[in-house]
């Protein structure tokens, strides 16, 4: 393999060195700059601050404009990264809708943004990893080594993570859609769907709570990380943004793709969690079994599958099963795929979001009846969320069970999925269960 080479103004110098292992939130406490988050089962942790550079897109085009941005900047750099999972990374996510209106809470939000972190902490395998990266003019190798020893100084002195997890706490809170107008929505919905105009859409709401003290997002992410920990992680601050942050526990990943191999999920139908073991199981043989669930389980897998096949070889869908979460559980079916040929994971992006499981059928008719009745604005909720590398691998999750903070409030976001016959006061329950893995380590009631 030839010497990476820096060709132009654009060029990227990026350095990696094992560290002793720092605690996430001891990390988390002594950044500044706007930080990422990202953890998946199975996948290196990251933990991201600064930019080295930021990637902005919007409109229809967002997803392969950050593409040909992306490939711009990982064309030339010198990088030595020591392990794969320290490597170069672009962090980031979509809006849900072609264009996000600038409406709260979504203001610092673009329709995309990807960052370069100027330095990554990375748990991997392999142990944990600094990266410190540089891009421009002034971006030389001796700089980014000098910044590399001393975060690593810094870091590798950081007092470990001593107090207990500090909930904020909930004040008031109200969901932005009332009880009636849910109802309204929901008739007129399964109206449609009966009379033939529609298949399923997917209707949320938000609910806007202040909270009584400042989030510490390092506790919140290690709850989370404790209480699902079957599910995709993710945080993200808009730069100069007054501590916004946007963060989840995802059940979703849209899709994964490494080398030639795709892998995706269909996630939808749900139910509760019992009180015991045995009634746990009883929701979930009667989850499988139920006509309502299975039918809008299987809009989605039919076509996550037809999505996929312009760009596969082949495809193989598992058995339907039960994903089960702390709060609520979901009937869930894993697909994988071969490529046909090379592909950029943006490419798969733009062809699966949204899929069923957030939007509806058919899709156009779905997304307009989500922009006429949904009085709040989606932003990146239901949307991509994850990271590229330069060979164009990379991971995405749904943005579910997520919400955005200041210092002062949350708004949460839950959605249901709607077929011909969904029961207005089931969905509205259905949504308050999706709410509470943000609500528990909002307010810091025990999770299991
Ligand atoms: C839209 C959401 O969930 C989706 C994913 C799993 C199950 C779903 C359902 O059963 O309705 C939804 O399709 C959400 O959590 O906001």
């Amino acid at each position: 393999m030839s010497p990476p080479q820096i060709t132009d103004r654009q060029a990227l110098v990026s350095r990696a060195t094992p560290i002793n292992n720092v605690d996430i939130r001891a990390v988390l406490d002594a950044t500044t700059e706007p930080r990422i988050v990202w953890g998946a089962p199975d996948q290196a942790t990251v933990v991201g601050w600064g930019s080295a550079a930021t990637l902005v897109a919007n409109g229809p085009d967002r997803f392969s404009e950050i593409q040909t941005q992306a490939e711009a900047l990982f064309s030339s750099g010198d990088v030595h990264a020591g392990t794969e999972a320290a490597r170069p990374r672009l962090f980031g996510g979509f809006s849900f809708h072609e264009q996000t209106a600038a409406r709260s809470p979504w203001n610092a939000f673009p329709d995309a943004r990807f960052v370069f972190p100027r330095v990554q902490v990375t748990y991997a395998d392999s142990g944990v990893w600094l990266t410190v990266n540089a891009v421009g003019t002034d971006a030389t190798p001796t700089q980014v080594e000098d910044t590399l020893q001393q975060a690593k100084d810094r870091l590798e002195s950081l007092e470990p993570h001593s107090h207990d997890p500090v909930a904020p706490g909930i004040g008031e809170s109200h969901r932005t859609t009332t009880k009636q107008a849910w109802t309204e929505s929901v008739n007129e919905a399964t109206r449609r769907i009966n009379a033939g105009e529609l298949q399923k859409v997917v209707l949320a709401q938000a609910l806007e709570a202040s909270l009584a003290s400042e989030p510490s997002i390092g506790d919140i992410l290690n709850q989370l990380s404790v209480s699902y920990p079957n599910c995709h992680l993710f945080a993200i601050e808009p730069p100069a943004s007054e501590r916004i942050s946007f963060f989840g526990a995802s059940p979703e990943r849209l899709v994964s793709v490494h080398g030639r191999t795709v892998e995706t999920d269909a996630l939808a139908g749900t139910t509760g969690r019992g009180e015991t073991p045995a009634e746990d199981e009883w929701l979930a043989e009667e989850l499988l079994a139920d006509p309502k669930n299975t039918h809008e389980h299987q809009l989605v897998v039919e076509t996550i599958r037809e999505q996929l096949k312009p760009y596969v070889a082949s495809i193989s869908v598992g058995d339907r099963r039960v994903k089960r979460l702390a709060t609520v559980q979901h009937l869930h079916t894993p697909i994988t795929a071969e490529l046909a040929t090379d592909e950029h994971v943006l490419s798969l992006v733009e062809a699966l979001h949204p899929t069923p499981a957030v939007g509806g059928l058919p899709p156009e008719k779905a997304l307009e009846t989500i922009i006429r009745t949904e009085p709040f604005e989606r932003g990146w909720y239901a949307a991509p969320v994850g990271w590229i590398d330069a060979a164009g691998n990379g991971t995405f999750a749904v943005a579910l069970r997520s919400a955005v903070t200041t210092p002062t409030t949350a708004t949460l976001f839950a959605g249901v999925g709607l077929v011909a016959d969904s029961d207005p006061d089931a969905e509205w329950d259905e949504v308050e269960l999706k709410y509470r893995s943000i609500l528990d380590v909002l307010e810091g009631s025990s999770v299991r």
